[in-house]
């Protein structure tokens, strides 16, 4: 029979013997509570167990029977979960089928979804409907959402909801507890977001409850003095119940080995394979084991290097379980091991492979799994003992040091309380790091805020989101933060020269640092003072596309009127490797590279510009093995670097469209454009857009003149298929595809007009655009996908006039779409140009139908000497003052995922977010007496 935990099963009072006398079981000092005695019979099937344990038991009273802010420090496993699952069935039983809302934090999708899932089932009999609403979340879940009573997202999800809180109102009012997983993740770098938006929420919502849950930390009372007791005594500390290693089910012996190393990462992970076959046969009591590696490399290595140890060692004297039958798996490399009970596992390899590996592990048949850190987070393989071999990892484009999640993630898979009641946790590291992650393991890391560090950010967004007003709501807010506890506690961490430890030098502090940053946003145009602060357009874009305080001030020294040239140089964070530099030397030779670089190249900014060139362009790397490395490379830091330049580019159209800096505008539209479908507009890469269409199909239409998108979609299949050299059914499927292409048209003409003769803008047209698609098989569906559109009016002078984006849903297919908008002319030879194309598909652009050639649509019956008369008397005007022109709201949560709301917005339901996607340049116009017009309509 496995060996039961006694934190599930005790039954010893306080001083350790049998309590039989007594009908309630006490573990360590505490009596075990029935459930059957404590909750009515709908929640009991929510807890599959007859008592809780002694962590259970203890936070009960405060649970259950009050509606205090609650904070738990307590071990991995010692069944946590059950106290924020009592804190819901206290919400219920309070609020009955009253409408609520319940937000679930935890720092990571996976625990999301894992949570969600569960929590679907548990709490379905009780009509607590739950919906995941993290990074992936699919239109459906997004409906969902207001559906659902729990919430489970992670910090920056809730971060972008909260952030648009004058949208979102309704749905956060209705938020009444908030549960925070995992809340130790304080100071990771990510742990501002949370501590951002928690801070949010208690100024937000006036009667939110908050339970939060950590790992051991000696400071958790600082979490409690944070959370505040409940919304009007935030002076008093939340509740606060810890917990020891002693409450921990399944014992774990926590080991750290630091060695002295000056290798590099990758010899000192050799010299750690050299280390392992010891460590294993002294700790592991030839139970499985997992084996963190850094790279996937590393990992099959590591587990080539233990099979051959295996090998070598006579029969009978096994450190790990081997296999009693075949174990069945494609890879080569991994037949060649597992029979000594042995395998890798990463995202490289085989899926079957992986099912193979992870099934004979959990089955016995395999003793030891080498794998990277994603296998912590995604599936659950307990084992007796865990070892990091080395504590760095990839993130982003470089190797960093683990996080404390990552490791606490890692170190969460020893222990298998169904069959051990003890584990191992080996982490092996240099020298110099091995105090860390003792003290990381002991519980004994002091938590800190990391707020500070990016401090500026988050005033910004405050300010924005209208939590912060003035000075003294600002103090207010930051004295409502983590950060602000921790100062008073430990000033010099902080570095703030000069502070006290009085509470009144502090404060001066805190407020020194309000006032500091605010300055600086108000001298970088992102906040203005009137009555209140404001953000300004700037500040907005700054606050929604989270870009950083430093990146906001570059983005807005872009000149007027730029081009393609300066934003692609306007991208500067990777680092850039010697080794690297011939290689991003010669790609800025090749012609596909739109805009090399002309001085030498050795920034990291000109780097990452040729690396996007080059993947947009479909540049050919050189045929060495240093170039399939940075290619390599290139994939991995991809992702990454395309989501943040999405970010920056949505943050320069908002800006330039402020500015009414057409020429800006469409500059930063058609990067945004070319990044979604990484390709360059009218270049020929655009046929790559087509599934089954790669770099080498599209060179060879290109080599037959074929170079975009539209000359491809009237083919017949058979055609495709001599063009390129195919074999049916490949045109047949093809033509299925481009069917479904956009394939847009315009029509644009002046509707009527008026003369306003003493202004400067002597001349008002009304231009009218209709907006069309001339797909007639299928309505056009890109990538599964309805595509967003956008439309543009400027002026020749390159003022922008009008802008509109929507869905294409919004056109019929018999009528399109009409947008009708007036046009302040201030000469005659001005004219009206208008764009229209889909926001992520390049090639859709609807280009001037008669360029250089101006067409008139005359619907007014009005001479061009009149127009002519206008204008001079537009010139002897003396005033030059601009119009003023007003932005409406365009909210859209995250580029691409404009699509989700707008179906939000077709259910009528939220009818309000509907200008959201209609964004439209309002501005005041004269009143003027006379009428004339003209304007091209292209
Ligand atoms: N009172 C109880 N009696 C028996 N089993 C329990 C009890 N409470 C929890 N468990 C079981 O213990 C296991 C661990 O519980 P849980 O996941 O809640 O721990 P945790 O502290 O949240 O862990 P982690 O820190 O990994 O999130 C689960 O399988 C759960 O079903």
């Amino acid at each position: 029979m496995p060996p039961s935990s006694d934190l599930f099963q005790p039954i010893q009072n306080q001083a350790g013997q049998n309590d039989s006398l007594s009908s309630t079981p006490v573990v360590h000092g505490v009596p075990l509570v029935s459930l059957r005695q404590i909750l009515p019979d709908k929640f009991r099937a929510i807890f599959p167990y007859e008592l809780f344990n002694a962590v259970q038991s203890k936070c009960l009273d405060v649970v259950y029977r009050t509606n205090d802010n609650v904070v738990v420090a307590a071990p991995t496993g010692s069944g946590k979960t059950a106290i924020l699952e009592l804190a819901i069935c206290k919400l219920a039983l309070d609020r009955g089928y009253e409408n609520f809302k319940i937000v679930y934090q935890a720092p990571t999708k996976a625990l999301c979804s894992e949570k969600a899932r569960d929590w679907e089932k548990k709490f379905s009999h009780m009509n607590l409907k739950c919906a995941e609403l993290t990074g992936d979340t699919s239109l459906a879940e997004m409906r969902r959402v207001g559906d659902a009573s729990i919430i489970v997202t992670t910090p920056e999800k809730w971060d972008s909801i909260t952030r648009k809180w004058q949208d979102h109102r309704k749905l956060l009012q209705m938020v009444e507890l908030f549960l925070i997983d995992e809340v130790h993740i304080l100071k990771d770098m990510r742990g501002a977001t949370l501590e951002a938006v928690v801070s949010r929420m208690k100024t937000i919502g006036a009667n939110v409850r908050f339970v939060a849950l950590s790992a051991t930390v000696p400071n958790s009372d600082d979490i409690a003095r944070w959370l505040g007791r409940n919304h009007t005594n935030q002076q008093l500390p939340a509740h606060r119940e810890t917990f020891g290693e002693e409450f921990r089910p399944v014992k774990l012996q926590k080991l750290v080995y630091g060695f002295d190393s000056n290798s590099n990462d990758f010899i000192f992970d050799k010299f750690l394979d050299q280390k392992l076959p010891g460590l294993i046969a002294r700790h592991a009591r030839q139970k499985p084991i997992l084996i963190f590696c850094f790279t996937r490399k590393s990992c099959e290595s590591t587990a080539a290097v233990l099979a051959e140890y295996a090998a070598d060692r006579p029969d009978g004297d096994k450190l790990w379980p081997v296999p009693s039958q075949r174990v069945p798996v494609l890879s080569r490399e991994l037949q060649e091991i597992v029979g000594s009970g042995v395998a890798f596992h990463h995202a490289g390899l085989d899926v079957q492979d992986r099912v193979a590996v992870e099934q004979n592990f959990l089955k016995g048949q395999l003793g030891v799994i080498c794998c990277t850190s994603t296998l912590a987070v995604g599936i659950n393989l307990p084992c007796h003992t865990v070892v990091l071999k080395g504590t760095v990892g990839f993130m982003h484009d470089r190797l960093e040091e683990y996080s404390d999640l990552e490791v606490m993630q890692m170190l969460g898979r020893a222990g298998r309380p169904q069959f051990d009641d003890s584990a191992t946790a080996i982490i092996l590291t240099r020298a110099a790091n091995k105090d860390r992650y003792q003290k990381m393991v002991s519980g004994k890391e002091i938590l800190e805020s990391t707020l500070h560090l990016n401090l500026i950010e988050h005033l910004n967004s405050e300010i924005c989101l209208g939590t912060i007003q003035d000075l003294p709501s600002a103090k207010t807010w930051l004295g409502g933060t983590f950060l602000s506890v921790r100062l008073r506690r430990n000033p010099n961490y902080y570095q703030l020269t000069g502070t006290t430890r009085s509470p009144s030098g502090v404060d001066d502090k805190l407020e020194e640092i309000c006032e500091r940053d605010i300055k600086q946003l108000q001298e970088a145009e992102l906040v203005v003072t009137q009555d209140t602060f404001r953000c300004t357009e700037y500040g907005r874009a700054m606050s929604k596309y989270m870009v950083e305080f430093t990146t906001m001030k570059l983005l807005l020294q872009i000149p007027r009127g730029v081009g393609m040239e300066v934003l692609a140089s306007e991208f500067k964070e990777f680092r850039f490797k010697p080794a690297e530099r011939a290689l991003f030397r010669e790609l800025n030779q090749s012609p596909l590279i739109l805009y090399p670089i002309k001085e030498a190249v050795t920034q990291t900014g000109q780097k990452i510009s040729l690396m996007i060139q080059a993947h947009l362009g479909c540049v050919q790397y050189p045929d060495s093995s240093e170039a399939a490395k940075a290619r390599r490379q290139l994939m991995v830091e991809r992702k990454l670097v395309f989501e943040r330049l999405n970010r920056l580019v949505r943050a320069v159209i908002d800006c330039k469209g402020h500015d009414r800096d057409s020429v800006g505008t469409k500059t930063a539209l058609e990067l945004a454009r070319a990044l979604a479908a990484e390709s360059w507009e009218g270049r020929a890469t655009q046929l790559t857009q087509v599934p089954n269409i790669g770099p080498v199909g599209m060179r060879k239409l290109a080599s037959k003149d074929i170079r975009t998108v539209l000359q491809l979609v009237d083919k017949e299949y058979d055609e495709i298929e001599r063009l390129m050299s195919r074999q049916p059914p490949f045109g047949k499927n093809l033509r299925a595809h481009l069917d479904k292409f956009p394939r847009l048209a315009m029509d644009a003409a002046v509707v009527g007009h008026r003369l306003q003769p003493k202004s400067e803008e002597p001349v008002l047209i009304e231009v009218k655009a209709t907006l069309r698609y001339l797909n007639r098989k299928e309505s056009p569906n890109w990538n599964n996908r309805v595509p967003t559109l956008t439309f543009l009016a400027e002026t020749n002078t390159g003022t922008l006039v009008y802008f509109w984006r929507g869905s294409m849903r919004k056109l019929d297919m018999q009528a399109g779409f009409v947008l009708k908008f007036p046009v302040g002319l201030r000469e005659a030879k001005d004219k009206v140009i208008c764009h229209f194309s889909c926001e992520e598909v390049v090639g859709t652009i609807v280009h001037p139908s008669k360029a250089g050639s101006p067409e008139y649509h005359d619907d007014g019956d009005i001479e061009d000497s009149e127009l002519i008369l206008a204008a001079e008397q537009a010139l002897a005007h003396s005033s030059m003052k601009q119009t003023p022109m007003v932005t409406a709201e365009i909210d859209i949560d995250e580029y691409p995922s404009v699509e989700e709301l707008i179906d939000m917005d077709d259910t009528g339901e939220q009818i309000a977010d509907r200008r959201l996607f209609e964004s439209r340049f309002d501005w005041q116009m004269a009143d003027g007496s006379a009428t004339t017009f003209v304007a091209e309509a292209l």
